[in-house]
């Protein structure tokens, strides 16, 4: 089993009262006197929960606290405090958004040993959710669904080989995305990855781009230069929007393909190159083949391998996943721990948009929600997203969920987050009202 360990912060004066106290409920007590202290030991012996004396302090050691806390943010902490030091904005603003729980002094200690069991599950199935999403995101894919897990398994399959890739897939699909994994998962993982975005290279310039130029090939070409087939040697060459290359240089790329050689503009020098090509379109080739904007025999040499990336809409039970991604991605990055996650509206928004942007179009929705919000759940319009007018065509189960959600919010709110009020009133015990909101990802603090 678990060993439960208790982080004790600020409690200098009080300190054998409360370790004797939890030691004796069999908490393995970590007592810090000040917040360095507290960091260095929390990075060896990663306690679960915290109990955190809270002072009325000034704003800079209120400032450093609140650093602290958002370095810490996989400790669920519970605050203790005399009633008075929460007529201080800054620290009630600190408790809500960093704090599990709060007790105001005198502890009664039953109550907080009840609490502090509450955070420990808590913080377990935090990991438990990090854990999963970590190992979901095998070769930074992230999704479950039927069409992602395919996905995955061709990607391994032809990493292993040398032949070219072609991945289709609508835009912001994650057509780069598999070009990336398979790359990673290749022999040539330790090799370049040189991505190039055919379509958005001027026509004049892809040429020397693509293949490289001699010294006096054209006018401004004072120095012979290398191109990207040829810095991607021992690894990989990307081209993305392949549709995009004009006629003459598919003819010069068939040949890289055939030959494994290049001249670069301005020699006839054959240079050997040792790079694997993966191609990506969002248009179909085999219609620009029949339209004569793209060489068959081209075409036939790339399709070796096709891909196919699924659009989001037709993956949609992997929504939450990759919003839930794209938030804690986002979270680290801004080292904030406002935002907890998504109301069940957001969700339900989400799992009914089109996403004609697909992946590229969830994570800007989310990343613009995360600036947007002022609340810890996101809601739909935090995304831009129109509220779900009613429950039709949802489907029981989740009409269910949602009303389930929807009656805990309201009567938190109601009862102003007081639990024992809010479980009364919806007729169920405290126990299985913080099940719920665990399994609704509602927290105490949350309006
Ligand atoms: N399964 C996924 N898991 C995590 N992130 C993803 C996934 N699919 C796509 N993304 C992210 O979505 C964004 C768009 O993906 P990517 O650039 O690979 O799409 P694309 O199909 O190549 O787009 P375009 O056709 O416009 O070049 C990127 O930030 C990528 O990391």
């Amino acid at each position: 089993m678990e060993r439960r360990k208790v982080l004790c912060v600020g409690w200098e004066e009080h300190s054998s009262e409360v370790t004797e106290h939890l030691r004796a409920g069999g908490w393995e007590v970590l007592a810090s006197p000040d917040l360095a202290t507290m960091q260095r030991i929390q990075a060896q012996q990663h306690a679960q929960v915290g109990v955190l004396l809270l002072k009325n302090s000034p704003p800079e050691r209120l400032g450093s606290l609140e650093q602290c806390l958002r370095l810490l943010r996989n400790v669920e902490w519970v605050g203790v405090c005399h009633a008075e030091a929460l007529n201080s904005a800054a620290l009630r603003e600190l408790v809500l958004s960093y704090l599990f729980d709060y007790h105001t002094q005198p502890v009664d200690w039953r109550i907080l040993d009840l609490t502090l069991g509450h955070a420990f599950r808590r913080a377990q199935l935090r990991r438990r959710d990090n854990e999963y999403l970590q190992t979901a995101g095998c070769m930074g894919m992230v999704g479950h669904s039927a069409a992602i897990v395919r996905l995955q398994q061709q990607v391994r399959k032809v990493a292993v080989t040398e032949v070219p890739v072609l991945i289709g897939g609508e835009s912001g699909s994650g057509k780069e995305l598999a070009a990336r994994a398979i790359h990673q998962c290749s022999p040539r993982a330790r090799g370049p990855f040189i991505a190039i975005n055919c379509g958005s290279i001027a026509p004049s310039l892809i040429h020397s781009e693509l293949f490289g130029h001699e010294r006096g090939s054209f006018t401004g070409a004072t120095a012979g230069r290398q191109g990207l087939i040829e810095s991607a040697s021992g690894g990989t060459i990307f081209l993305d929007e392949i549709a995009d290359l004009p006629l003459e240089l598919q003819t010069n790329l068939l040949r890289f393909l055939q030959e494994h050689t290049i001249h670069r503009v301005g020699s006839t020098r054959n240079l050997h190159v040792d790079a694997r090509v993966i191609a990506a379109s969002h248009v179909d080739l085999a219609d620009a083949v029949a339209s004569g904007r793209f060489r068959d025999d081209l075409f036939y040499r790339l399709n070796v391998l096709p891909l196919a990336v699924p659009s989001l809409r037709e993956r949609k039970s992997d929504v939450p996943e990759l919003a839930q991604h794209f938030l804690q991605r986002c979270m680290a990055d801004k080292h904030q721990r406002r935002v907890e996650g998504f109301s069940q509206q957001a969700m339900t928004a989400m799992m009914s948009h089109g996403w004609p942007g697909n992946v590229r179009e969830l994570c800007n929705r989310v990343q613009r929600a995360i600036v947007m919000t002022d609340q810890r759940l996101i809601t739909p319009a935090d995304l831009g997203l129109a509220v779900e007018s009613s429950a039709i065509g949802i489907g029981l189960d989740a009409a269910r969920t949602t009303a389930e959600r929807d009656a805990i919010a309201l009567t938190l709110g109601r009862v102003h987050r007081n639990i024992t009020h809010a479980a009364r009133e919806l007729g169920i015990s405290r126990m299985t009202l913080y099940r719920l909101m665990d399994k609704h990802g509602i927290a105490l603090g949350a309006e």
